[in-house]
Formats: C-alpha cells, structure tokens, sequence
C-alpha cells in the first residue's frame, strides 16, 4: 500500500526533529536524496554526469534551500549547476553550501528572465524548487512568470519537481497555473497526497519517496493506494466446496431499448470477474442481446424482491424514461444488499445513502449529482479539485463514491480514501465504465460479507466498501493496460477490457509476496 499525506500531516511529523534540532540534517537527507535521484535519471538517460548542465529554480523557503543543497552535491560531482533565486531571499545556509561547491547564481529580474528561461530550457535537467509544502496560493510574480516561460519552451533535458511541482496544492492536488510538468517528482518523508490526485498527477511524473527520518511521526494516511499484494490480499478466491450461489450472485439492472450494449458489457465484465452467477432484470428485447452475447447469464423480467442475490449493480445504459428498470434500480438500493450504482441510477437516488451503496460517477455525473443536491459544480470544477470533490459527495449523502478518470478516487463516507492510476488512457472508450460497474458488482457479491478479510488489512466494516471499489477500479485499469499491450500498445474497446479480466486476475492474485514489499515499501517509486 502507498500511504499519502497532506501536507500539514507532514509538517506535523517534522515538529518533533525540528524541535530537537534535526532541520538541517532532514534537509541533507532530503536533498541527498533528490541529488541521487537527478544522478540516476542522467545515468538512464544516457548522459554524462561531469558537465551536465542543472538548472535549480530555488524559492526563498526550505524548498528552495532543498534545491540548493541537492544542487551542491550534484556541483560537487562535476556538474554546470546555476541556481535561479525567484524570491527576494535565498535559503542562506543552502546558498552558501551551493556557492562554495562553485555553483553559479542569478537572482530572477523582469531584464534576466528570458535569458533564464532559455538557459533552464538548455539545461540537461531542470530541478524545480520555487514552493513546497509552505506555498499559499499558486506561483505568483517573476516566478511565476519564469515559470510560463520554460513551460513553453521546448525543453532540451528533463525536470525533477523537489517535493511537489510548485504550484500543486499538497494536500489537494489542485493546479492553480502555470506549473512546470516535472517528469520526475522526488518527495520527503511520505507521498504527499496532491501528487495522487488530479490535476496534481497530471504535472507530478512519477513519484519517488525520499525517506528522511519523519515515517515513524506520521499519522494514518490521508490517502491510499492499493498495490499488487493488496490487491492480491483482498481478491476473492473460491473455497473449495464453493458452489455458485455460495461463490455470490450478482443481479444486473442495467441496459434500455436505446443502450442495450451496456446491459451486455456490465455482465460481461461481472462474468469475467469471478463472480457464482449473474441474473439480468430488464427489457426482454435487451435480455434477448445479454443471453446471445453472454449465455452464462440467467436473465427475466421480474422484480428485484423476487431475485436473489448477494449484491446489486443497477444503472449503466439506463436513460430518465426507463421506468421500470428504474423502479427496480430504486428497490435494489434499497434493499441493504451491497449495490454499484452508475450513470442512469444516480439521478433516481434517494436522499440518505449507505457506504454499502458504491456511487461511480464520471467528473460529469459528480457535477450533475452536486447540483441536485444544491452546489453549484460543472464538470471543469469537478476535474480541478477531485479529491476534495470526491471527499465531499461521500461525507454529503453518506454512499460510498468512486470518482472515474485518469486517477480513479474512492471515498469512503467520513472514512478512508483511495487513489488508483492502474490504467491507460485508451480506457477512455465507450463502454469501459459499463465494464468498470460490473467488475466492482461482481467483487461486492464475492467479497461483501467477508468481514474478517479487510479486517486483516486493517480495514473497518464500514470502511471495506471503498476498498472493494478501489479494488474494482485497478483490476479494471490493469485489465485495460493488459488489452493495450497485447496489441502493442495500441487501441482497446470496452469488450477487450473484459476479456483481459481473468489473466490479469490470476497474474495478482500471485503476487502475495507480502513480506518483501514491506520491507521496500519507503524507497519505491510509486509508478
Ligand atoms: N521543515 C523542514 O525542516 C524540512 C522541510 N523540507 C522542505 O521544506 C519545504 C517546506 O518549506 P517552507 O515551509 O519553507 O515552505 P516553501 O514551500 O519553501 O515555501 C514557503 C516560502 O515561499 C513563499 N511563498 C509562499 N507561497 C508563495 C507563492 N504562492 N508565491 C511565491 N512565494 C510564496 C513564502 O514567503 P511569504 O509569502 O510567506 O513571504 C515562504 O518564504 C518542503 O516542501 C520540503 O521541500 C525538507 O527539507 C525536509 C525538512
Ligand atoms: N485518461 C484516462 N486514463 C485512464 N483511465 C481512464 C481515462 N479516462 C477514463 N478512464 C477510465 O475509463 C472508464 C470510463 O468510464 P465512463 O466514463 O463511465 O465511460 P462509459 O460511460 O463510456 O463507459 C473509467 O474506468 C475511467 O477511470
Ligand atoms: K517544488
């Protein structure tokens, strides 16, 4: 598991060494461990260390003095390094640590910058260190001005963001523009939690935590990511006297006269995620589709009181005029069986919502849900603050809601939450979230009564909901990056997503090498 954490939480951890005298000995740890970083990405790139040319863009504050620091190593190894001081000050220890290893040093003025600017755009590697964990606000000013410059210069090397690229939010991941889009973040002492939700990922590249000696002051997580011996922790596996019913049923309402395909892919995806059996509810003409496309399927017209089941998934390809899909979408959520609930069925949702009840709305659905509960949203508002938009609809109707995108959030009402990036963008297709619902259906219907399994993991009953749907969401992203690559990397429809299921299950559930990764846990990249 990647555990992340708001800056604040942070800075907390760091009171203690502070207090004790241990500032300037975290930040040796910290810049060393960023200058390690820069010397590893030169290596892998094939370029030589003596006389690499580093540009560090260093802030005023401890970020600055981070990047001043790494920035003295990196001289110290034979490196061109030219410091670009954006504020009105200089980290002064760092300063005079970066000057004695022979670094050059120009303070940012309105006549320097485009100078700056083409020299960082130059650069082998450009080390962003303007604001950190302290920053108010976006980059303002000549800094930020700076910054514009070099994002729209066609850059010769790479960038390595110190701690956040600035002018992410940490604990947020809101952007507020211009931000440097780093290749490489190197963060301190934990992931911050801005760098696993977008837009805060679109700018952070990968993520490498630097551990400086803070990990044991930390608090639980204000954010998780599940990884492969999580995930293969928490995936169901058949006992040995299973039978269908006991293995779990999941009853499907999805699918109308004008979307009969969803109806099909939403079993399809259940289906391949290992679930007893799945029955279908809804229009014989889509029922007619399901059973040739998926045979397995059990399907009728009947109600929802007389199926049954272990959990529901309801709403995917279901439009406003379906009202008898609806009224049984209606009766599923309220059944207190574990239910998905997409697309179609979040308009019909009652008022009070249970965590069992798992939300899957896209940035777009999320806003049309805030509206109808009185908050002014679109979807450009939804997408510039996910987390804190995800955090709020689960705490608001008291449902368990995942947030769909390139970074799939779960929130857990007043609990947990998760970030997952396991996927490709060619899951952007058509169908893909249909697939998404059924997978998360079929795990609830597995894995939903099996309290003492999340329990191990430290999960709370209410709280194992958000990590069945976080375990939902990267199953269904590596299922599409499996797709993708069997076709070299090339385009995916919904459907291959489905049939890359099974495999990429198996290929998890092997991966329980539990004790090793714990060891590993603080020096890995995060992807
Ligand atoms: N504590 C430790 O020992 C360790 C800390 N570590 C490192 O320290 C970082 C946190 O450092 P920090 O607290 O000094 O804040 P930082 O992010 O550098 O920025 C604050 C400065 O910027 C200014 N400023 C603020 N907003 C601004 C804006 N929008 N636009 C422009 N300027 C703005 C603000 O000035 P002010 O506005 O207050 O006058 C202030 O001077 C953390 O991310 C990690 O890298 C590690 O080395 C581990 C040990
Ligand atoms: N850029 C992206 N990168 C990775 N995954 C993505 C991206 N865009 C969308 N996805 C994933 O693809 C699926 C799309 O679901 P959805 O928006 O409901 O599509 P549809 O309604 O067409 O089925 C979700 O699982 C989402 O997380
Ligand atoms: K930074």
């Amino acid at each position: 598991m990647i555990s992340a954490y708001t800056g604040t939480q942070v800075r907390a951890a760091e009171e203690p060494l502070l207090a004790a005298g241990l500032g300037d000995a975290l930040m040796q740890r910290a810049a060393r461990g960023l200058a390690n970083a820069v010397v590893h990405e030169l290596k892998d790139s094939g370029t030589r260390l003596s006389g690499a040319r580093v540009v560090v863009l260093a802030g005023k504050g401890n970020n600055g003095g981070d990047g001043l620091y790494a920035a003295a190593f990196l001289a110290s190894r034979g490196m061109r390094t030219t410091a670009v001081l954006t504020g009105d000050a200089a980290h002064p220890a760092g300063l005079a640590a970066f000057e004695r290893a022979g670094g050059r040093v120009h303070r940012l003025t309105e006549a320097a910058l485009p100078g700056l600017a083409a020299e960082a755009a130059a650069a082998d590697v450009v080390i962003d260190a303007v604001l950190g964990t302290g920053a108010k606000g976006g980059l303002r000013g000549s800094a930020a001005d700076l910054i514009q410059a070099i994002t729209d210069a066609h850059l010769h090397g790479f960038v390595v963001a110190c701690d956040l690229p600035s002018g992410v939010d940490a604990d947020t991941g809101e952007a507020a523009a211009p931000v440097l889009p780093a290749d490489l973040t190197v963060t301190f002492g934990g992931a911050k939690s801005g760098l696993l939700a977008d837009p805060g990922a679109d700018y952070a590249g990968r993520v490498l935590v630097v551990p400086i000696g803070i990990e044991e002051h930390l608090p639980e997580p204000a954010l998780r990511r599940l990884e492969g011996p999580d995930l293969a922790r928490l995936l169901p596996q058949p006992a040995r006297r299973a039978q269908k019913y006991s293995r779990g049923v999941l009853g499907v309402v999805a699918g109308s006269e004008d979307y009969p395909g969803a109806a099909v892919l939403a079993c399809r995806g259940a289906l391949a995620a290992g679930v007893g059996m799945v029955r279908y509810l809804g229009p014989p003409s889509v029922a007619d589709l399901v059973r040739q496309s998926c045979p397995e399927v059990v399907c009728s017209t009947g109600t929802v009181a007389e199926s049954r089941v272990q959990a529901w998934l309801v709403g995917s390809g279901m439009g406003p005029h379906d009202h008898e899909q609806l009224t049984r979408a209606r009766d599923a959520i309220a059944s207190d069986l574990p239910v998905v609930a997409d697309a179609g069925a979040l308009p019909a949702l009652p008022a009070i919502l249970a965590p069992h009840v798992v939300l899957t709305p896209h940035a777009g659905e999320l806003a049309s849900l805030f509206h109808r509960l009185g908050r002014g949203e679109n979807r450009e508002s939804v997408e510039a603050a996910t987390l804190g938009a995800v955090r709020h609809a689960a705490d608001r109707t008291g449902a368990t809601v995942l947030l769909k995108g390139a970074t799939t959030l779960v929130a857990a009402p007043w609990g947990a939450t998760y970030s997952q990036a396991d996927g490709t963008p060619w899951l952007a297709t058509a169908g893909s979230g249909d697939v998404l619902a059924g997978v998360i259906g079929a795990l609830l219907a597995q894995a939903g009564s099996d309290v003492g399994r999340f329990r191990q993991l430290g999960v709370e009953p209410d709280g194992r909901w958000a990590a069945i749907a976080a375990l939902g969401a990267a199953l269904h992203g590596q299922a599409g990056r499996a797709a993708s690559e069997a076709v070299s990397g090339g385009p995916i429809t919904a459907g291959r997503v489905a049939d890359a299921l099974p495999e990429t299950w198996g290929k998890v559930s092997m991966l329980s090498n539990y004790g090793a990764w714990k060891r590993n846990s603080h020096s890995q990249p995060l992807r």
